[in-house]
């Protein structure tokens, strides 16, 4: 099957001259529709930047990303920001709410962007999959973390988008609810097919995924499966320590 969404020898470089640092390396990843990925590396290792140039937040300097067909790199802006606003969703870890609107506002927002009127029922839909229908018109400070970051996500699914990224969804809630926030995602694509990209630190996290890519230096230094916590923190040690550990070992590939 033909990946949803291709990256090919992607390189993209920050700053100029010699303070100049390669964030993604000739890197060469593609996703599958209906799967949920996490991206796992140490910090620095360039899994921000895979997922902003992933979603045409962000260009590479070489390499081509496509998405469903359409190639990122060879679009205008005015298209660029067409296929972001229709076909991507994107989930942060500050959650990004509107603190003025309440959450029903909040999920209508893009739909009110792309000038389009939601359909009867559909932002309230959105909420009540998300598990938040009796808190539509709550505005974020009357929220939980997990509430407003549920609210983000529904926000992100609202115009049904091709693909959801997530950097770091869970990384400010507590470990209770980010398994609740990690759940609802599983279950969106479990039950619904979403495809779904996710930055995280957290093994556990990792370990909701049916695959798990790490990155080191801005190349993939290994690709698995669905992992358990456990093997994802000993694959996670070895590629900070710069040694292989435990018993993925073998598999690691590591930098020259
Ligand atoms: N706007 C920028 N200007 C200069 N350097 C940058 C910029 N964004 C990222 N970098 C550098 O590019 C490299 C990759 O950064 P990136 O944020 O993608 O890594 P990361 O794996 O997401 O890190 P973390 O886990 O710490 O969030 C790092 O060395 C970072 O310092």
């Amino acid at each position: 099957m033909e990946p949803l969404l291709d990256l090919r020898g992607v390189r993209r470089r920050h700053g100029r001259g010699a303070g100049a640092v390669t964030a993604l390396d000739s890197l060469t990843l593609g996703f599958r529709a209906g799967t949920f990925t996490a991206v796992m590396g140490p910090s620095g290792s360039g899994k921000s930047t895979l997922l902003q140039c992933a979603a045409g937040l962000d260009k590479p300097d070489a390499g081509t990303v496509t998405l469903d067909g359409a190639e990122l790199t060879t679009l205008s802006e005015t298209e660029l920001t067409l296929l972001r606003r229709d076909r991507i969703g994107f989930v942060f870890q500050s959650f990004n709410l509107l603190p003025s609107l309440t959450a029903e506002q909040n999920v209508a927002l893009p739909l009110r962007l792309a000038g389009r009127r939601p359909a009867r029922g559909q932002v309230r839909d959105m909420l009540a999959a998300v598990g938040l229908a009796e808190r539509g018109g709550h505005r974020p400070a009357q929220l939980s973390g997990g509430q407003q970051q549920r609210v983000a996500i529904a926000r992100a699914l609202v115009t049904r988008p091709t693909v959801l990224f997530a950097d770091e969804p869970t990384g400010a809630l507590d470990s209770t609810t980010g398994r609740g926030v990690l759940d609802l995602m599983r279950d969106m694509v479990d039950r619904h097919g979403q495809t779904i990209v996710m930055v995280t630190h957290d093994p556990v996290a990792a370990a909701r995924a049916d695959r798990v890519v790490f990155l080191v230096d801005g190349r993939v230094a290994d690709d698995r499966g669905a992992m358990t916590p456990q093997t994802v923190a000993d694959l996670m040690t070895g590629l900070e320590s710069g040694l292989p550990t435990g018993p993925a070992a073998s598999a690691v590939v590591l930098p020259c």
